[in-house]
């Protein structure tokens, strides 16, 4: 079948502002002859990679087995008529998948895109579309290597497109409106879902089917969507985008970063696996405050000795892993709050730059 990438081939562009060029459908379009940008609006690229937000069923009360990924970038912006209003919106389908399918190789090609883009003075914002359920690890990875101040705004849905009160369509509404507010510039990568305004460092998915899903329990919102108007009440303390060290334009691939997850009774077969598969880096989403078994630890250990980096996180779903003393000895690492899904992320990172246990601390210190 089809990678995750096939769909670039042909991938559909599309404005919204004036002219209206449907790729390959044959839903009739409202061509019309005003200019194809307004100077006064700023201009959004919508970069879209499946997911929810574009999803379809042949139910509109359906909203778990629907199909994710099912729409082209131009039918989610012909959707929402209102964004002309309030921004030059063009699209670029960059991939249209389920976000599970999201990989290192997508990630890599969006990120280069995307700087690519805001180095130029034609594009003001960006809005990627994304599923949900990885949303964070893009948005993360995003934050940690975007090269430019300007906004960047993930959003995804949790209802599809044929849903009734299919919450797509205002989330990417809001999407572009807080791409293009000049106060969302240098805050990081922001997420955007549920009238909220997340940071990509804080926010997660906390439940599998509600549209509060996004959460930001212990650093809290950045802003929200009130009305029409954008307001802001936090800004991001760690390190991001121009600020960060991590720099992907040479990078074709990332090294191998796995997570496994703490459980009683469990044995150290899969950190061999793991190790003997290539992983150069491990997260461990301990129990409690980054706890390991002792089972576990042997094969932890044994990684360690060969140069694998053990990043100690939690399965809790929120806090900070306290650094103990055996981190040192042990030559292990401790994510800060990260989630495992977001140290990984991190992690990988990091190995491009150092496979020193203690610089790579520093790195989960700062980011
Ligand atoms: N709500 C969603 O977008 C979930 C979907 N499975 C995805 O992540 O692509």
């Amino acid at each position: 079948g089809n990678g995750p990438l096939a769909s670039t081939a042909h991938a559909d562009t599309i404005t919204v502002q004036g002219t209206i060029v449907a790729p390959s459908s044959s839903a009739s379009t409202t061509a019309s002859s005003t200019p194809a940008v307004s100077n006064h609006l700023p201009n959004i690229k919508i970069l879209a990679t499946g997911g929810t937000i574009a999803g379809s069923s042949a139910s509109n009360t359906d909203t778990t087995g629907y199909k994710a990924g099912a729409l082209g970038v131009d039918t989610l912006i012909q959707a929402v008529p209102e964004m002309k209003k309030i921004a030059n919106v063009t699209g670029e389908q960059v991939a249209n998948v389920g976000s599970p399918d999201i990989n290192n190789e997508v990630l890599l090609k969006m990120a280069k895109r995307i700087n690519e883009l805001l180095a130029s003075d034609d594009v003001d914002g960006i809005v990627i579309t994304h599923g949900t359920d990885t949303l964070e690890e893009t948005a993360y990875f995003l934050d940690l290597v975007v090269k430019s101040d300007k906004p960047v705004v993930v959003v995804g849905s949790m209802r599809p497109a044929t849903a009734i009160s299919a919450d797509g369509p205002f989330n990417l509404y809001n999407a572009v409106k807080v791409a293009g507010n000049t106060e969302s510039k240098g805050k990081g990568v922001l997420v955007m879902l549920n009238d909220r305004i997340g940071a990509a460092r804080y926010i997660t998915k906390t439940n599998t089917t509600s549209v509060d899903t996004f959460r930001s329990v212990e650093q809290g919102y950045l802003g929200a969507i009130i009305g029409d108007k954008v307001y802001y009440y936090n800004e991001p303390t760690r390190k991001h985008t121009t600020s960060s060290i991590f720099d992907v334009s040479k990078l074709t691939s990332l090294p191998q970063v796995d997570i496994l997850y703490e459980y009683q009774n469990n044995g150290r077969y899969l950190y061999d696996a793991a190790v003997a598969a290539g992983a150069k880096g491990i997260v461990v989403a301990g129990s409690g405050d980054g706890s390991i078994s002792s089972a576990s630890m042997k094969g932890a250990n044994d990684a360690a000795k060969k140069g694998v980096i053990i990043a100690r996180s939690t399965r809790v779903g929120s806090g900070t892993v306290a650094p103990s003393s055996d981190d040192n000895a042990n030559n292990f690492v401790t994510t800060d709050s990260l989630n495992p899904q977001k140290a990984r992320i991190l992690l990988m990172l990091a190995l491009t730059q150092t496979n020193d246990a203690g610089k790579i601390q520093q790195f989960f210190n700062q980011y």
